[in-house]
């Protein structure tokens, strides 16, 4: 009878002390959530939470209800600790123990909710942010719920319908914070290219502007790069600190892990699997991945140097930033696209996002592609930077171009002679009259025309070779056939109607907004187009 006594004394003593260490945990926990020291206070859950759920299992039944609650709430502030430091696997895999003990906890649906949105998992966060709605805590914070909740719509819809617009931002001269544009994939598959391994196709007809996909990266590194000396460097350091976000991601989530592993890494592309498009979709549960591919820090840095991208320089301008901008990153989807010297797709950087329109009407079946380097040069300069891309580029016009001046050496007379100081007029003249006798057909006239574009696109051409030169109109039309809208075109034709002083036709302007669309995508308001041309105070003479 002692002796139970005794033992009834001691466990109530130990679980009195358990309960003390437990209440400790707790608050230094918390007191650690509280000052933002993420990983220390995921370490102190995790004691906390052990002990939780040993001290569950021998406790008696009327003290079950108190310490789920507790557990609940430890689950769910590591769930945030651990968001915070963009480990949404094992942030995910909390909130969901945490629901399975309370479903409606209210804390957890609005983490997870938001864990989902970063992971542009639209309808699943908007399903969470619903359930938590019906939480009876959902009505004192119900500002910022309902924030979320139209957040959340807007951009499911978006995900659904690729109704993105920027105009807003535009007209208030790029002032306020970016829109945020979701996650989208419009009408494209991804099939073998003709250039190599993968591609990107178009599956309908797309009007110049249309957007072809948005996608968010798994990782940017930005910055300014002030002064030529430190740019090397500065890079450098930007590229290392690049790196190491992205397998840092890689090691975190095993979707990014298997996403990452589609993309080539530059050995045998012309072999390797097409992957199925829906895995790359916002709201997709497929992460089907081999796991045999694991991706080594070797194989990461191999695929980083062939798919990683550099902001250009019109995101740049469009995001309002100045020259010494440097920006790199890694998007996924839009990975697989191939370049060509006659592309017909753009993309725009906003935010963590790439957002990628086509620059030209494309046809259904036509293989999507952007520039990965200014192909407003000639074959020679062309193949230089291709070089340092670690390819050579396989399109169209490259063939063309190299056919012909195997044929005919006038294109690298011209060339060289214009190099050494011709007079653009004197080179247009030679390379037109050239191109009628190669029997040049009139889309290659544009292939040719964008190689000498610096010699077209001189000020001085306009004005003293008049007549013996081609309208500035079918010059344009033919460049922009061939290789897309473009922003030095497009300036071209604006600083024509802006000479005109509103005397310029409707059809002038609408050309004009075409192009803009071709550079810029669909800005749905007129007026916010018009201002990105710097028409914004021309009013068309009709
Ligand atoms: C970002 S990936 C493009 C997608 C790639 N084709 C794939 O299957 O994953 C870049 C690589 O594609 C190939 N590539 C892209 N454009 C090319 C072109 N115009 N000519 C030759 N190879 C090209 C090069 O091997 C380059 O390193």
């Amino acid at each position: 009878m002692r002796e139970t006594q005794q033992q009834q004394q001691q466990q109530q003593q130990q679980l009195e002390m358990a309960e003390e260490l437990m209440q400790q945990l707790r608050s230094k926990a918390t007191e650690l959530l509280l000052r933002e020291e993420w990983s220390e206070s995921i370490q102190v859950y995790s004691q906390f939470i052990n002990l939780c759920q040993h001290h569950i299992n021998e406790t008696t039944p009327d003290n079950l209800p108190k310490l789920h609650k507790s557990l609940c709430l430890a689950l769910s502030n590591r769930a945030e600790a651990r968001s915070r430091l963009r480990d949404y696997a094992q942030a995910l895999k909390d909130c969901d123990e945490a629901l399975k003990i309370e479903s409606t906890h209210f804390k957890t649906l609005i983490c997870k909710g938001k864990i989902l949105l970063n992971l542009n998992r639209y309808s699943m966060a908007l399903t969470c942010f619903r359930t938590a709605q019906l939480d009876p805590q959902a009505n004192g914070s119900s500002v910022g719920l309902n924030g979320y909740l139209q957040k959340c719509k807007k951009l499911e819809l978006m995900s659904k319908t690729g109704a993105f617009d920027m105009s807003e931002w535009v007209i208030n001269g790029f002032r306020a914070k970016p829109p945020e544009p979701a996650e989208y994939i419009g009408a494209v598959e991804m099939r073998k290219s003709g250039i190599r391994g993968r591609g990107l196709f178009a599956t309908k007809n797309m009007e110049a502007g249309s957007l072809v996909l948005i996608n968010k990266a798994v990782a940017t590194e930005r910055g300014i790069l002030p002064g030529q000396d430190l740019d090397e460097n500065a890079q450098l350091v930007m590229w290392k600190t690049f790196t190491e976000t992205v397998m840092d991601s890689v090691a975190k989530c095993s979707r990014t892990c298997g996403l990452i592993s589609t993309l080539s890494s530059g050995e045998d592309e012309d072999g390797l699997e097409v992957p199925e498009i829906n895995l790359f979709k916002p709201d997709s549960e497929h992460f089907g991945y081999s796991n045999e591919k694991k991706l080594d820090a070797s194989r990461i840095l191999s695929i980083l140097d062939v798919n990683s991208i550099v902001e250009d320089s019109i995101s740049s301008k469009v995001l309002g930033k100045n020259s010494d901008y440097y920006g790199v990153g890694l998007w996924v989807l839009a990975s697989f696209i191939n370049h060509s010297c006659i592309p017909n797709a753009r993309r725009l950087h906003v935010g963590d996002y790439v957002i990628v329109h086509a620059s030209r009407d494309v046809k259904a079946g036509e293989e999507l592609t952007f520039a990965y380097f200014d192909v407003l040069n000639p074959l020679e300069k062309r193949n230089e930077m291709s070089k340092t891309w670690g390819f050579r580029c396989n399109c169209r016009r490259c063939k063309f171009e190299a056919e012909l001046c195997s044929r005919q050496e006038g294109v690298g007379e011209i060339e060289m002679g214009f190099e050494r100081g011709m007079d653009s007029g004197a080179a247009v003249y030679r390379l037109e009259e050239g191109m009628r006798k190669w029997k040049v057909k009139e889309k290659e006239k544009g292939y040719l025309r964008a190689s000498f574009w610096a010699a077209y696109g001189s000020e001085k051409l306009m004005r003293s070779w008049g007549r013996r030169i081609p309208m500035m109109e079918s010059v344009v039309d033919s460049i922009v056939e061939a290789v897309g809208s473009d922003e030095r075109v497009l300036k071209m034709v604006v600083e024509k109607i802006k000479k005109g002083n509103g005397g310029s036709s409707v059809v002038e302007i609408e050309r004009a907004l075409k192009l803009g669309r071709g550079v810029y995508g669909k800005v749905m308001k007129k007026q916010a187009m018009k201002s990105l041309l710097g028409l914004g105070i021309l009013e068309p003479s009709y």
